[in-house]
């Protein structure tokens, strides 16, 4: 059985360990850098992505949240935490940790649509996927490295790229476990390298 972390400076974290642990993995909160040693898999949570960016400095977690993609540990990035995972911002001149090849508009889906639920067609779930957005970013653009894993309105909104899985809508807010699952198995494979360490 995996352990999961969940970065706790800002945001929904709770919410993501009772999923992690109704799906049989250990889930704790993440406040301090060591932490990130004994961990398998990290979800950066929705929140304020500037407020977490500010904490992410203040307590020392940029460069280790850095080396724990470096080797290559899954990391989940929901909404705000898809953010700071990207390795570039529409509306702003900085990005946060630039770990995957994807340009990101916040708050992107505007006023009317500020908060929402849809049924959408994620590749790799056989049903329809009820996502909750709530002031939600979308991707703009994406290299061809990053597999696009479910569209809303022509704008990406979940996609993949090696070990970072990331999703505009938040997967902790619902009680369908499936899109969570789709980031156990990658946490599942990585575990089973062979020569795996945690
Ligand atoms: N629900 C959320 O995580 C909102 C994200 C927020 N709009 C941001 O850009 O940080």
């Amino acid at each position: 059985m995996g352990t999961i972390g969940v970065l706790g400076l800002q945001g929904a974290v709770e919410e993501h360990i009772r999923q992690i642990e109704a799906l049989n993995y250990k889930g704790i909160v993440i406040k301090k850098p060591e932490q990130l040693d004994i961990i398998d898999g990290l979800i950066l949570p929705g929140g304020e992505s500037t407020t977490m960016r500010k904490l992410i400095d203040r307590y020392g977690f940029f460069e280790p949240l850095k080396q724990f993609s470096l080797k290559k540990k899954p990391i989940f990035g929901t909404c705000a935490g898809m953010v700071l995972v990207a390795k570039s911002l529409v509306d702003a001149n900085e990005f946060h940790l630039g770990l995957m090849d994807i340009s990101v508009k916040r708050n992107a889906f505007g006023r009317q649509k500020d908060s929402f639920e849809t049924n959408l067609k994620i590749n790799g779930l056989e049903n329809p996927y009820k996502a909750v957005f709530i002031r939600a970013p979308y991707i703009t653009s994406a290299t061809e490295e990053v597999h696009v894993l479910a569209t809303y309105d022509n704008h990406i909104v979940a996609a993949k790229q090696k070990n970072i899985l990331v999703s505009a809508f938040h997967p902790e807010l619902t009680a369908d476990k499936r899109f969570l699952e789709l980031f156990t198995q990658m946490v599942e494979t990585n575990m089973n390298q062979p020569g795996y360490t945690c």
